[in-house]
């Protein structure tokens, strides 16, 4: 097993989908976390990848850009499709839950009202369509591709069980936002208490992002 090294800030972010894919793989690694805005990260940022966060180092090889890390962790440890069109299906989900970004960066510099908006409207066209996909595969039953979790499902519960929440002023886990996505709702459910899932959702640093 090669030796891992995370390099991301104290948040949950970008890095927290790699972080899921260790627990569940029960994969060693090191969780590197430099303080968000810090004199410590601004030292660090010419020495580093591409001078952004987050960084794989594998081996001690480094390793930039987050979609790269995720596919690369996902391939090591089992959650990849084998199949080429499962693999494409996958990519469908990891594009739709991607779809939710540019109504989120807007959200971000807001206040209060826009964060209203989006939850009770702007994010919703993607949530139908995250829902529409899960119950596509099993009547939504479980995964959203083939029978086991692949980075599918790692990506969309890192978008609406961590991300959107404290984006909306609620807390990570808090689903009230959800309006008519029964199936991605159960779907949330069913993934936070996989074992591993469950472990390390009690252990993991409590940040807000
Ligand atoms: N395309 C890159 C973007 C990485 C990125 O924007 N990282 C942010 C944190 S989420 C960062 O390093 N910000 C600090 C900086 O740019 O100095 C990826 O997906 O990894």
């Amino acid at each position: 097993m090669p030796s891992y090294k995370l390099v991301y800030f104290d948040l949950r972010a970008r890095a927290e989908p790699v972080r899921i894919m260790f627990e569940l793989a029960g994969v060693k690694y090191e969780d590197v976390r430099i303080p968000f805005g810090s004199e410590e990260w601004q030292k660090m940022k010419p020495t580093i990848g591409l001078g952004q966060v987050p960084v794989l180092e594998v081996d001690g090889k480094e390793m930039p850009q987050s979609g790269a890390i995720y596919r690369y962790v996902a391939r090591e440890h089992g959650m990849i499709p084998l199949d080429s069109w499962e693999i494409a299906q996958m990519d469908v989900v990891i594009e739709t839950v991607k779809d939710m970004a540019p109504g989120m960066g807007k959200v971000f510099l807001e206040k209060d009202p826009a964060k209203k908006e989006f939850a009770t409207e702007g994010c919703q066209p993607v949530l139908n369509n995250m829902e529409k996909l899960l119950k596509k595969n099993n009547g939504g039953a479980g995964w959203f591709v083939g029978d086991k979790i692949t980075l599918a499902d790692v990506l969309a519960f890192s978008m609406v069980h961590d991300a959107i929440p404290p984006l909306i002023g609620v807390e990570p886990g808090d689903l009230s936002y959800m309006k008519s996505q029964d199936a991605l709702k159960a779907f949330v459910d069913r993934f936070k208490v996989e074992p591993k899932v469950a472990a390390w959702l009690q252990k993991r640093p409590k940040n807000v992002f």
